[in-house]
């Protein structure tokens, strides 16, 4: 007998013992991520919460979003985002959610990878740069949004998908090869199980945001957001929840984004959130972890560091939902749109030249 069977007819014998029954197939789904955080933080020594901040933040935070009447309006009211309630959105938001990932640069501000696009030709780098080379592409009538148009070689060929990802500078988009490999990947996928469909797909999930969530990870091996940290494994998810919480948001809880769980979906942990959490002062590194950030420095995927970073940021926003809850317990705020909040005032930040510390530096298709 495998340890594994073993493992289940000990688990049997112990339900048994207990009186308990067979695990409920019907019990609602969970992705783990929040547990999985916990336990991050739990056995973190380079990255520390610091509540007295986190209580500081959590008032300054609820007040900002109740002025700007912050809600899942704001998703659709971006200029680049899609507007139309309706299939071609779901699909936009797959495909920019299937490459929304490691954007930042090694080079100055002018010569990093940039797309032009809009009103005044205006530059776009980072998110924002995917999404306008996307939106860009179906003005050029190229179906980058079209799951069928992936698997096609021919007609989506890496040419095309050169042009669809062509800069304004030098550099080309970072990690241009993996991201045709996770079009190839999901466009396969998609034909084979769900009739090349991203509706289909959502439909699988039958309005479980955690349902959805696992069925990407279980499916989609470019979603699959995973590492071993303390020798257990921990799912972060990031692409996958941030999917998620896009249909939410740019259908307002309705249609396509109509979903029974949603606050079941937790921050993304990305490089951008951890970097304005330290600037609130919620989050802080140990003296070595700070020294690497602060010159720029690699940490390279699975490094105990990036996931002491992302696990911490995950329930640091966590403990920040609670403190808005015990201020205002009827509050509308959930990690989404508290995650949501703090990537656009992390953006406004920058903007303004008020980077304090600089985002963590890890190459990869995750975030
Ligand atoms: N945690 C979190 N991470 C987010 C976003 C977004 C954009 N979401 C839009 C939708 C609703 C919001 O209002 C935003 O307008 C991108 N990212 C991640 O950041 C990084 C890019 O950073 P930079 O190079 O500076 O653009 C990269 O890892 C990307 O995956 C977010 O919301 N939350």
């Amino acid at each position: 007998m495998s340890d594994d069977e073993v493992d289940h007819e000990l688990l049997d014998l112990l339900r048994k013992s207990l009186g308990l029954g067979p695990p409920d197939p019907s019990a609602p789904p969970e992705t783990k991520v929040l547990q999985n955080a916990e336990f991050i933080y739990d056995n973190s020594i380079d990255v520390a919460l610091d509540m007295r901040h986190t209580k500081v933040a959590a008032i300054d935070i609820l007040k900002q979003m109740q002025e700007r009447e912050y809600s899942t309006k704001a998703w659709s009211e971006h200029t680049l985002h899609p507007k139309a309630k309706d299939e071609s959105t779901v699909n936009f938001i797959f495909t920019m959610d299937l490459l929304n990932f490691s954007f930042w640069s090694e080079k100055e501000e002018g010569d990093r990878f940039a797309v032009k696009y809009g009103e005044e030709e205006k530059r776009w780098t980072g998110y924002w740069s995917l999404v306008a080379a996307l939106q860009r592409a179906l003005d050029e009538d190229i179906p980058i949004t079209t799951p069928g148009f992936w698997v096609d070689e021919e007609e989506c060929s890496e040419e095309v998908l050169r042009k669809v990802f062509r800069s304004e500078t030098e550099e080309e988009i970072p990690l241009f090869e993996e991201r045709v490999r996770c079009l190839r990947e999901a466009g396969q996928i998609l034909e084979e199980e769900f009739d090349s469909s991203v509706v289909t797909l959502i439909e699988d999930a039958k309005n479980s945001a955690a349902g959805l969530v696992n069925l990407l990870a279980e499916r989609f091996p470019c979603f699959r957001d995973e590492a071993t940290f303390e020798r257990k494994k921990v799912r972060l998810l990031k692409r996958a929840q941030i999917f998620v919480a896009d249909l939410w948001a740019a259908f307002e809880g309705e249609g396509y984004g109509e979903f029974n769980d949603i606050d079941k979906i937790t921050m993304f942990a990305d490089y951008r959130v951890p970097q304005i959490l330290h600037t609130l002062g919620c989050i802080s590194y140990s003296p070595p972890l700070e020294k690497r950030i602060r010159n720029y420095g690699i940490i390279e995927p699975g490094h105990s560091w990036e996931l002491q970073i992302r696990g911490c940021s995950i329930w640091a926003i966590e403990l920040l939902r609670r403190e808005i809850l015990k201020l205002q317990p009827d509050a509308k705020v959930n990690a989404i749109l508290l995650d949501f909040f703090l990537y656009d005032f992390a953006k406004e930040k920058e903007k303004n030249g008020e980077e304090a510390i600089p985002h963590h530096r890890t190459r990869s298709i995750w975030y």
